[in-house]
């Protein structure tokens, strides 16, 4: 699903009136009735009373029209309309006009307005929308302070008043705090960042019927990759498939005391499809690993070799023809001798063009130069899995805000030729096209020790099994959160671990 712009989003809503054609007015009673259909369903008649706020603009339309379609459903309804401004909409007017006719509408026009708020109460918000075009201020900024303090529910219409849809607000200002945003078709890039958490509350979208040909014509920068578009990525196995089929990975994983890291990854790895594999680490852990996971093979380091990972084994002979691909990173450790074992294994995956995916202390590593030479030692179109203190590691510096951040990943995973899975909640993949695609599963049941590796495991898997980068990447993470979101309401968030989520892996 394409997330756009607050510009193309009006293009959108222009030309849907144009060709459809059908009343900016109408289109707007459209926009209202889905908002008032997802409401009905969570707020339930009788249960609540309702407290609608709304702006002069084409948002406060919309409040307008919301307070008239549940009138007649039965809802105990106050409606504030807040005149900060002379400029009305037009919708906004004649929405206006039909809402007298139905109940009174109480103007706020000073900010000396009470407005007592009982236990029974769930606000509207309806004051501003995508029209926003600066820092709230005034009566609005006054009245938006009293309705984050009332403790009771706020939904907003659209997207959170005060908070800009696709650029970045101060931190100084005020914005609805609401407990869900109900936003019209297009999801807002505001809502995919952690930043925005608190206000932006649970985010749902509702039709209302925008033009599919204009939105599929514009070309988007952001994604959100909703459970349809990913799950149609999956390939049946066919029936006369063997293991050879679906391909034989390696995974370089585990030293002393984190042998743990490799087990998870390799276990999710097998759970994720994959034909064969083979995990690359210590002589020490062969025990360990041939007991928990009999289904893998080992490959260990040369003896007398350290209990870090260090190889020096890599050549074509032992690597090319033999696998598909190559996974390296859960519990490495981080020393120049494991950087040189790594970049020796990313030039020879770059020579025979074996996909790779590289997390975590792989990616430490290859951050170790004060110029960060060893990146360009990573093949193209590799999918690099870090969090974001190691993204930080990567480009040696930090962002000011996420809109910052995303700037940044962009940036790299285009100049790179790398695909970045920048880890946490709505993980952001970036492509070497220069586009980014937030994910949209997995839960805070995930921030545990070992989630990662089981990430790693995964879209190793997928690569093997000949998934492109991009395909691998998008599936895998999804695919992860999802078996994340099973394990959550099986275990529970506080209590599930990475090894639930390896459990509830099921595509
Ligand atoms: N255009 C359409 O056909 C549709 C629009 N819809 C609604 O329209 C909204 C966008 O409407 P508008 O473009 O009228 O925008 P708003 O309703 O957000 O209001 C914009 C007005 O407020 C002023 N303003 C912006 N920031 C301000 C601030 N900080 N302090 C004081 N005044 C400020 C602007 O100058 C403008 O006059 C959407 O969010 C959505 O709710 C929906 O009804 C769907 C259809
Ligand atoms: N709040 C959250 N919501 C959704 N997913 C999360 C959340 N926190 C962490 N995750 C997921 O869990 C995984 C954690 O990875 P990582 O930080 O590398 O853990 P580790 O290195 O300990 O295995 C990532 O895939 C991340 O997207
Ligand atoms: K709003």
């Amino acid at each position: 699903m394409k997330i756009l712009f607050v510009n193309e989003i009006r293009e959108a809503d222009a030309y849907t009136i144009l060709h459809e054609p059908i009343d900016s007015i109408d289109l707007m009673e459209r926009a209202s009735s889905a908002f008032v259909s997802w409401f009905k369903e969570n707020y339930l008649v009788g249960n609540y009373k309702v407290k609608i706020f709304c702006g002069l603009g084409d948002n406060g339309g919309d409040g307008l029209a919301i307070a008239r379609m549940l009138h007649p459903l039965g809802y105990d309804l106050e409606v504030f309309v807040v005149k900060f401004s002379k400029k009305i909409s037009e919708n906004f007017d004649q929405n206006l006009y039909r809402l007298e006719k139905q109940i009174p509408v109480k103007i706020i026009d000073n900010e000396s307005f009470i407005v007592n708020f009982e236990k029974k109460d769930v606000i509207i918000d309806a004051l501003l929308g995508s029209g926003l075009s600066r820092s709230l201020e005034g009566l609005l900024k006054s009245v938006v302070e009293k309705l984050n303090e009332s403790e009771v529910p706020i939904i907003s219409v659209d997207i959170p008043s005060g908070l800009f849809a696709n650029k970045s607000n101060n931190l100084s200002d005020t914005i609805i705090k609401a407990t869900h945003t109900v936003s019209f078709q297009i999801p807002k890039l505001a809502f995919m960042l952690p930043q925005n958490a608190e206000f932006v509350g649970d985010w749902h979208i509702v039709d209302i019927g925008l033009n599919e040909d204009f939105i599929e014509k514009v070309t988007a920068k952001f994604f959100y990759s909703t459970p349809l578009e990913v799950e149609k990525l999956i390939k049946p196995r066919k029936k006369f498939s063997h293991k050879g089929t679906f391909g034989h990975a390696l995974l370089v994983s585990g030293s002393y005391g984190m042998m743990g890291a490799a087990i998870l990854s390799a276990r999710a790895c097998m759970r994720s499809g994959v034909g064969k594999l083979t995990v690359h680490s210590i002589p020490s852990g062969l025990a360990i690993m041939q007991m928990l996971l009999p289904e893998a093979m080992y490959w260990e380091t040369a003896s007398g070799e350290s209990d870090l990972f260090i190889s020096t084994q890599y050549n074509i002979e032992n690597i090319a023809n033999k696998f598909q691909a190559v996974g390296i990173g859960p519990g490495l450790g981080v020393n120049i001798k494991i950087k040189e074992s790594i970049e020796q294994l990313c030039e020879l995956c770059a020579e025979l063009s074996i996909p790779m995916v590289i997390d975590a202390d792989a990616l430490n590593n290859l951050s170790m130069d004060e110029n960060r030479e060893s990146l360009s030692k990573i093949p193209k179109n590799s999918i690099l899995t870090p969090h974001p203190k190691e993204f930080q590691n990567l480009l040696n510096k930090s962002w000011k805000d996420d809109y910052e951040k995303l700037e940044l990943l962009t940036q790299f995973a285009v100049n790179q030729g790398v695909i970045v899975c920048l880890k946490g909640a709505n993980t952001a993949i970036a492509l070497p096209d220069g586009t980014i695609h937030f994910n949209s599963s997995g839960n805070a049941g995930m921030a545990k020790a070992g989630s990662g590796d089981v990430l790693t495991g995964m879209i190793l898997a997928l690569l093997a099994q000949g998934y492109s980068p991009k395909e691998a990447a998008i599936l895998g993470v999804y695919q992860h959160g999802l078996a994340g979101d099973k394990a959550a309401q099986n275990r529970g968030m506080n209590n599930m671990i990475a090894s639930d989520i390896i459990e509830n892996i099921r595509f």
